[in-house]
């Protein structure tokens, strides 16, 4: 591991300006090295794409992306210091565990012992071992975001991008996923954006908490102060209209 992961990098938008057709898009913001944030807002608020962004699955038509620094803006995606979850389909179906982890080593699946080690561990690490021959359709939905969290520890990216991983899985599962990704980020001091829609969720790993609201960042924070009585209002507006799960935050000492 070298110092920039034991420090954490943080990642930054500066203006940066996008739009989907009428969906415009501006972000200023920074998310701090070495830390878990929140990303937060409606549905169509501009989460994915904040993400998207940052990943470099979208190009901004004006302002810079910056991760540790460095001006990314015009790498590919491929060259970024980034990892990504998502919802599902983060694997392939036809590649065993362990080959859809080693993808994270070498695209074309080039592998030394020394990967395969790191494979193995990776495997271990996510509570995988022995699993490895198996095809993705042979482990649960939980196991299945588990085969994409060891691929993230064998890629040794700064950057964590989780956009919903959870979302499907019960509330008990939800819990252990959510607890091992705040482990492993603590391991590798990784610097994580992570969408969610569950105040409870944000409430269990985050450190800071970003609200989109319109394409913008509309409000952020450290999330024990974002989540509390006297929170942002804009933040609060949005709980409110969000059902038994945000009143049950609201009610929650701080
Ligand atoms: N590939 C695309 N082409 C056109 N419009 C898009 C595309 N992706 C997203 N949009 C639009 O951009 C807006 C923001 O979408 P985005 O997926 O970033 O929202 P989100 O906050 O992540 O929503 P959700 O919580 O529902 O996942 C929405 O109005 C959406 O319809």
């Amino acid at each position: 591991m070298n110092d920039r992961t034991q420090n954490g990098v943080s990642v930054r938008l500066e203006n940066v300006a996008f739009s989907y057709g009428e969906a415009r898009f501006v972000f200023d913001a920074e998310f701090r090295a070495g830390a878990i944030t929140a990303v937060m807002g409606a549905s169509g608020s501009g989460k994915s794409t904040l993400l998207n962004l940052v990943a470099g699955f979208e190009s901004p038509q004006a302002g810079r992306v910056r991760i540790g620094g460095e001006d990314v803006t015009a790498l590919p995606a491929s060259m970024r210091p980034v990892s990504m979850v998502f919802q599902e389909n983060n694997l392939f179906a036809h590649l065993s565990v362990e080959a859809n982890v080693g993808l994270g080593r070498s695209p074309s699946l080039r592998l030394a012992a020394q990967d395969r080690e790191r494979v193995e561990a990776a495997l271990a690490r996510t509570g995988l071992a022995g699993k490895g021959k198996r095809l993705p359709r042979e482990l649960s939905g939980g196991e299945r975001q588990r085969v994409a969290l060891a691929r993230v520890l064998v890629r040794e990216r700064p950057v964590l991008l989780l956009d919903e991983p959870f979302a499907s899985l019960g509330p008990a599962l939800r819990d252990d996923m959510l607890d091992l990704v705040a482990r492993l980020q603590a391991e590798r001091c990784m610097t994580v954006l992570f969408v969610t829609h569950q105040p409870d969720d944000a409430r269990r790993i985050a450190d800071h908490v970003v609200f989109i609201e319109g394409g913008k960042v509309a409000a952020s924070g450290a999330a024990a102060g974002f989540f509390a009585d006297d929170g942002p209002d804009v933040f609060r507006r949005y709980a409110g209209t969000n059902g038994r799960e945000s009143r049950h935050v609201a009610r929650k000492p701080t």
